[in-house]
Order: C-alpha cells, then structure tokens, then sequence
C-alpha cells in the first residue's frame, strides 16, 4: 500500500532529515511510527501524503508514484488519507457537526448523504451528543476526536496521524488509541507517528523506529525508555487493549 525505496530528504537548510528510507506497509496494518524528537518522524509522514517530496527515491502510494505524480492529481492520492495533523485546526467559530461536514462539502457529497455519514463519524468518535457544541467547549481529547472524525468522514484507506496523543492524559489518549484501534480492526490502515510509546506492547503495533534519519524495524533495546514508560496503567490498558 505505501513503498519507500531509498528515500532521502534534504531540506532547503541542507538537513538530511531522512537517509536512505526504504520500508513497505501493507493494506490493513497499525504502525508506529517513533523516534526521538528531531528523528524525522513528522517528515516520513508527510512524505507519505506528499505534503513534502522526496530529494531522491521514489514512493508509492496505492500504485501512485509520487515522483511522478502531476499537482492536479495530488486531491486524488489524498483521498486515500484521513490526516489528523496538529497544523490542521478546527474550525473554531462553527458546530461540532459543521467541522466534519466540511470534507464532505468540498467532495460535493449530496448534503442529506453528508449528514448521515458525518452523524455516523461523530458517533464513532463518541461525539455524537455534542454536535451543536463549538469546538472551543470541547476537551482537549474531545477536539482531537472531532479532528479524527473529520479524518475519517470520506473513508479513507490510511488514517496518518502526527502525534494525536500530544498534550493528553493517560485517559484521554488511552481513548484516541482505541478509536485508531476500532478503525483498523475494520480494515483502515492506520500510521501513528508519535513519542507515546506507552501502549506499544498493548496494542503490538509494528514499529519503525527513526534515529537521526535512518530507519529500523522495532525498537532499539534502550532507547525507548528515555521517551515516556513502556507500561500503560493497569486501569487504562482495558478499553485500548480490547
Ligand atoms: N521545513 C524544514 N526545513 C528545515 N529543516 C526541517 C524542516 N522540517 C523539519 N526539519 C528538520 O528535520 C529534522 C526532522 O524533523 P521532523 O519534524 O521530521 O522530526 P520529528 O521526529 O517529527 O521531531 P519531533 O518529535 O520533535 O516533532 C529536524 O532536525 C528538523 O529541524
């Protein structure tokens, strides 16, 4: 589903962010994605939705190659991705209901059609009885669940989200990875790049773990615990580990 053969990225600043990448990821896996901060972790992800390019590979996404692929398709390899990003912000001058409308008004969904479908998205989320409320009434764990609703509302194939669990307690994020979690278990391919390693061995994701660029399968045998404890509390591993 997503091919990196050889993938390097050279910023601007002339910073190699990633050194010769080359990983496959299949229909229907859960990955994480995590290293230490500046690790390159954010660039891997964004390279997978071609909101970076490549300064050399080449990447495939769903057959697409994205060395080759025109501007005018970009909307259309996107359709394959929910993003849950931190620079994606919601709207925050209009309903619940109105920020997971919105991927559906641009797609020019039929709006009884959008309705439904973005009622179904918050009730996947468990956002259903909020959707009058503005999004500035809403809990932190509770904004990034409507952003992961506004992910999902045009059923994406990949769901690649950033750090969806940055600034959250242990609640809150145990909540956000048993959606992920219910989304894969349906099918949805889900990439999480993220330092919270705490739920790696509840949920066995597969791990590729960056160090200054380079990539690895699994985690290295000490650096994990410099990131955050490998353990979830035992009150809170129940929901996401169901
Ligand atoms: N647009 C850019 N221009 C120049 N350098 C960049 C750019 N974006 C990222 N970098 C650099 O590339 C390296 C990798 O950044 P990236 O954001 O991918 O790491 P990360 O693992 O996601 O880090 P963090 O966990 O802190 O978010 C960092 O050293 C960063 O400063």
């Amino acid at each position: 589903m997503i091919t990196f053969a050889n993938v390097t990225k050279r910023y601007p600043t002339g910073f190699e962010a990633l050194r010769d990448v080359s990983l496959d990821i299949t229909a229907g896996e859960f990955v994480f994605v995590t290293g230490h901060s500046g690790a390159g972790k954010t660039t891997l992800v964004k390279l997978m939705a071609a909101i970076e390019r490549p300064t050399s590979g080449g990447i495939i996404v769903n057959g697409q190659n994205l060395s080759a692929l025109r501007p005018s398709a970009l909307p259309f390899l996107r359709r394959n991705f929910g993003l849950v990003f931190q620079d994606q912000k919601l709207l925050f001058d209009r309903p619940v209901l109105a920020n997971v409308l919105l991927p559906l008004e641009i797609a020019g969904t039929p709006p009884k059609e959008a309705r439904k479908r973005a009622l179904a998205a918050l009730d996947k989320v468990g956002l259903l009885d909020r959707e009058k409320a503005l999004p500035i009434t809403l809990s932190g764990g509770e904004q990034q669940r409507l952003a992961i609703a506004r992910a999902v509302v045009n059923r994406p194939a990949i769901l690649l989200a950033d750090e969806p669990t940055a600034n959250l307690d242990a609640t809150s994020a145990g909540q956000i990875l048993s959606i992920f979690k219910s989304f894969n278990q349906v099918g949805v391919t889900v990439i999480l790049a993220t330092h919270d390693l705490q739920w790696v061995d509840k949920l066995a994701p597969r791990v590729l773990w960056l160090e200054k660029g380079k990539l690895h399968e699994g985690l290295p045998e000490q650096a994990p615990a410099q990131l955050a404890p490998l353990s979830p509390p035992a009150n809170l591993t129940e929901e996401a580990a169901s």
